[in-house]
């Protein structure tokens, strides 16, 4: 792995929410690091703790979430021991977020002129009206938006649009780490691909690292170099993106997700999702969080949790290593995966 210092660093972080019903342990024992100009795409199905972790590393948690356990840090600085001052001028400068509810970020009574500039005069106090006018269109240029726009209101402009200014707005102040939660979802497939697009030429061309949050595991397949699977909180395949598209070793989970992509997966295969439901994450179950969809699970999967274990090109969270290491089976192919589970 690279020697150099990861932008982002997690570890054995846990969240957890204090609800009326107790604890909803919402993010379990993640590690992860992103390195300088790396694209790690963070995928699991709804509630699986995407957008919970997404906000601990930006220090903007719900009220009732805590950071029960574990440590972040962004460029080398633990995120969690900066002075609420400290914290103001790290977060945009050094870490932003695209929200997942991006589409409504905007403020509706502002013109966009108002709200770039507002941005750069906040973090840059220095900043005359002028340098940051000229900054913002600048910015609009970058993302491909004419500049005459500046004095139009939010809802005067497409959703496409309006999505582009908002990440114009994340990487303003030039961070090293920006954090997207769903930022096309809400759009359409043309829109969405010529967005990502631009967001590849503007991750080059100023060299930010991107921890991008996503349900659609086809897109990030494409637009990461490593990806993230979270289930249940925790982080349980950490893979190269390459290996997604090649009938690789994975977990069964990650195998189970991309079964239900059609483009993905083998001709012969056919589609679906898997079966069961995720946890209540009030109520984990022992062992391996996976196991009750699991079509390999097995008497040590329903007790023990598994550790991490290094296969060809990712880490995974899975008893089956153990057996394959073994020499009682070997890791199952994909086609495998799907015949168990019909
Ligand atoms: N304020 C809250 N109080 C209690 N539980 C919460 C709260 N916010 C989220 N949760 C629970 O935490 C879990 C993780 O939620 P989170 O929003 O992080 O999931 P996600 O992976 O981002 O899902 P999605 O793909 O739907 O955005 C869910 O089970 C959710 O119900
Ligand atoms: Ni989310």
């Amino acid at each position: 792995m690279d020697a150099k210092t990861p932008v982002l660093e997690l570890e054995d972080v846990s969240v957890v929410y204090d609800s009326a019903s107790g604890p909803v342990q919402a993010v379990s024992d993640v590690n992860l690091k992103v390195y300088p100009n790396e694209v790690v795409g963070l995928i699991g199905e709804s509630g699986s703790g995407k957008s919970t972790m997404a906000n601990a590393i930006m220090r903007l948690m719900k009220n009732n979430a805590r950071l029960t356990n574990g440590t972040i840090r962004v460029n080398g600085k633990d995120v969690y021991s900066m002075s609420k001052k400290e914290l103001r001028t790290f977060r945009w400068n050094e870490m932003a977020m695209v929200f997942q509810s991006a589409m409504t970020a905007l403020n509706p009574v502002m013109t966009i002129e108002k709200q770039i500039v507002d941005t750069f005069r906040s973090h840059r106090p220095s900043m005359s009206y002028k340098e940051a006018r000229d900054k913002a269109i600048d910015l609009l240029q970058l993302v491909r938006i004419d500049p005459k726009y500046l004095s139009s209101f939010p809802h005067e402009l497409s959703g496409g649009m309006r999505q582009r200014i908002v990440i114009a707005i994340a990487i303003a102040l030039e961070p090293s780490l920006v954090i997207m939660d769903e930022p096309t979802t809400a759009l359409d497939v043309v829109v969405q691909r010529s967005i990502l697009n631009q967001i590849q030429e503007l991750q080059k061309q100023r060299g930010f690292a991107i921890l991008f949050i996503s349900h659609d595991f086809s897109l990030v397949a494409e637009f990461a170099q490593r990806v993230a699977i979270m289930y249940a909180g925790r982080v349980v395949e950490n893979t190269d993106a390459k290996t997604l598209q090649l009938g690789q070793e994975h977990h069964p989970y990650t195998e189970g997700l991309l079964r239900a992509i059609p483009r993905l997966t083998h001709e012969e295969v056919e589609i679906q999702g898997i079966p069961g439901h995720p946890p209540d994450l009030l109520h984990l179950p022992k062992g391996c969080a996976y196991h009750p969809r699991c079509p390999f699970a097995s008497q040590a999967c329903l007790q023990v949790r598994p550790a991490l274990y290094e296969l060809k090109h990712s880490l995974v969270e899975c008893h089956l290593y153990d057996e394959v290491k073994g020499g009682n089976m070997e890791w199952p192919s994909r086609q495998t995966l799907s015949k168990s589970n019909t």
